[in-house]
């Protein structure tokens, strides 16, 4: 073997034991048994929008959610936030942050928690800044309402995070929001979620409102600073490009249920849960021609099986224990899937 070769092969048995590494610490963010309901009145009727939900991200890791609009991703980013609307509520299960169960707390213990330990950037990073305030004056506001500091020091905080978020830092601290680019206002408010270096980001739907490349600046940004601060992520995402290439493992939800979840590069090389097989082929790729035609997911979406799995009435290959063990299984190293079909037989959605 050449030493070219060797090195190869080294290199790429230290990452995978990084990754080993990685999945073997124990989690910042511990979701069990979650569902979350609603209920068309006091006592009535129960409708699940989020079902028996599981899943944990460590230290340094970024899970990705995805799955098609309508599937419980941002209920789920919302329930950790303690931001459920008013009309929804957890029904079961515990939503645990280094062991610490939040639904225990009461809303203030909560409110502490969020913006400080988990911290979060939406889609909407208008929302994150006051209009007629500006910048710098509410970031050095939000440090002081955190912890006791004085104002000259809140203020070379503030702008240091401005300079690690790659702005201008004097420039922007002194412009009110309504003076910045969509790009430039994502990345302040990047800046105000991790000044406290949480453990938990919640990023849902990060850069839906941006245009591509400066949505790219922004997760690579995101991506570098959680390296920095060894921060957990969870990354909401209806587009699977991002997923995959950003994140260290993925969850896959259809229906308010996740099908299937693990290390993101066995999910993409080796899909074995139908509804994940049928997403990847569905997603657009450069090397098609226009005349291709991308694979559609069959049936309609929003078509949501009761009992079993989910995704049970759109998929080709679903059988009658389809509609009544939804319970993961193991499919492979670091990958669980909910199918029922994968003991049975080769799963094939070309069938
Ligand atoms: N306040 C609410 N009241 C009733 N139903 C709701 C409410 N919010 C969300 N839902 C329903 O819960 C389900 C999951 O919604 P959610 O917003 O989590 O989906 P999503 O996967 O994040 O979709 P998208 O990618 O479009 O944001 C959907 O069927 C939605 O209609």
């Amino acid at each position: 073997m050449s030493a070219v070769m060797t090195l190869t092969k080294e290199i790429a048995t230290e990452k995978e034991n990084e990754k080993d590494a990685l999945f073997r610490t124990s989690p910042v963010l511990e979701i069990k048994n979650l569902s979350i309901s609603l209920y068309e009145d006091k006592g009535g009727e129960e409708h699940r929008l989020v079902k028996k939900l599981n899943l944990s991200i460590r230290p340094g890791e970024m899970l990705g959610l995805a799955g098609e609009s309508g599937s419980g991703k941002s209920l789920t980013a919302s329930a950790i936030l303690g931001l459920l609307p008013k009309s929804l509520s957890v029904s079961e299960g515990q939503i645990l942050i280094r062991g610490q169960d939040l639904l225990n707390l009461s809303e203030k213990e909560m409110g502490h928690l969020r913006g400080k330990e988990i911290a979060y950037i939406f889609q909407n990073y208008q929302d994150s800044f006051t209009p007629f305030i500006k910048i710098g004056r509410q970031l050095v506001e939000a440090l002081r309402s955190h912890d006791k500091i004085s104002k000259p020091e809140a203020k070379k905080q503030a702008l240091l995070w401005l300079e690690r978020v790659k702005l201008p830092a004097e420039q922007i601290f002194s412009s009110y929001p309504h003076q910045l680019s969509g790009g430039q206002l994502q990345r302040a408010s990047l800046a105000a979620a991790l000044m406290f270096e949480p453990v938990l980001i919640i990023a849902d739907e990060p850069t839906t409102a941006l245009d591509v490349l400066t949505g790219e600046k922004v997760l690579d940004l995101l991506a570098g600073l959680q390296k920095e601060l060894n921060c957990a992520v969870l990354l909401v995402s209806h587009d699977l490009k991002h997923v995959l290439k950003r994140t260290d493992s993925m969850a896959v939800m259809y229906g308010g249920q996740i099908v299937e979840k693990g290390a993101t590069k066995s999910l993409r090389e080796n899909p074995r849960h139908p509804y994940t097989k049928l997403l990847l082929k569905a997603r657009p790729i450069l090397r098609y021609t226009a005349l291709e035609k991308f694979a559609a997911i069959p049936g309609e979406p929003g078509l949501i099986a009761k009992e079993g799995c989910t995704f049970a009435l759109r998929c080709p290959l679903s059988f009658e224990q389809c509609y009544m063990v939804p319970a993961m299984q193991p499919a492979g190293r670091f990958q669980w899937t909910a199918c029922q079909a994968v003991d049975r037989e080769k799963v094939d959605t070309n069938a």
